[in-house]
């Protein structure tokens, strides 16, 4: 058992649509540990993240973070402990870029000098400070996924659930971004579809297939061979950690 787990998820289910989409799913990460999710379209990655965010419920296991069940939560301290960056944006309509990272600080108890601080420091990360005052809805989509990324960094909290967080971004951002949170050393849990990029920044992966983790470990050890060939269906894998491959299998 690792120590000072903070997450737990053990013997997790989820249906959805009247279908099994998460299957007896276990999974411990210690505090500290950037940990991807990696698997096909459709293995359940997302509603995994989902689940742990507290966006959906499920149907049987428990699910602790920071050694508390998941509905013991309170909002205050929930909302200082976890951010996620998620796929779906809600409704930006309206709201310039420093807006919406902004709202990610309601409920931190900052002074305003502290808020445009640590606002003025994520956009600036981002690459944003010259677009701050632009119509979220209107920017392109790199620029959007920097925001969002520009909301959790100012945010900065112990544990942050990132669903492709290098969508729409460009090679230099996607560094740059992923650097520093790596650099930050809190706990990340992230799906990829990038497996290089996996790699460079994951200490552990779990691969899914079907709703099911079918690996666990460490990303030269999980990214082989058979898995590539049985759960992608790619011949390649990693090798000096970037993935080698030589053709997909139809
Ligand atoms: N609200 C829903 N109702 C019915 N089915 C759903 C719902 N949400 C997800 N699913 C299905 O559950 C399965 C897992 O979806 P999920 O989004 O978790 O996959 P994923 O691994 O994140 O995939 P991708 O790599 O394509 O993002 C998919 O088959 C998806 O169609």
């Amino acid at each position: 058992m690792p120590i000072d787990p903070m997450i737990e998820i053990a013997n997790l289910s989820v249906t959805l649509g009247g279908r099994s989409r998460v299957k007896d799913f276990s999974l411990t990460v210690p505090r500290g540990r950037f940990h991807g999710l990696l698997g096909p379209n459709g293995a359940g990655k997302t509603t995994v993240l989902r689940t742990l965010y507290r966006a959906r419920g499920f149907d049987a296991g428990t699910i602790a973070i920071g050694g508390r069940s998941l509905q013991d939560w309170r909002r205050a301290d929930w909302t200082r402990t976890v951010g996620a960056l998620v796929q779906e944006g809600g409704n930006l309509q309206g709201l310039s870029i420093r807006d919406v990272v902004e709202i990610g600080l309601m409920d931190l108890p900052l002074s305003p000098a502290q808020k445009a601080a640590r606002i003025d420091a994520a956009l600036g990360l981002a690459g944003l400070t010259d677009l701050a005052d632009s119509e979220v809805a209107l920017v392109s989509g790199g620029e959007r996924q920097k925001t969002h990324i520009a909301q959790i960094l100012a945010r900065d909290p112990e544990l942050y659930i990132l669903d492709e967080p290098a969508n729409h971004l460009d090679l230099c951002y996607q560094i740059m971004l992923l650097d520093e949170i790596k650099r930050r050393g809190k706990t990340v849990i992230a799906t990829f579809h990038d497996l290089t990029l996996a790699a460079r920044y994951c200490e552990t992966v779990t691969l899914m297939r079907e709703g099911e983790a079918v690996a666990s470990g460490p990303p030269a050890q999980v990214l082989s061979r058979d898995n590539m060939r049985d759960v992608f269906r790619i011949h390649g894998a990693l090798r000096d950690g970037v993935m080698r491959i030589e053709g997909a299998i139809p």
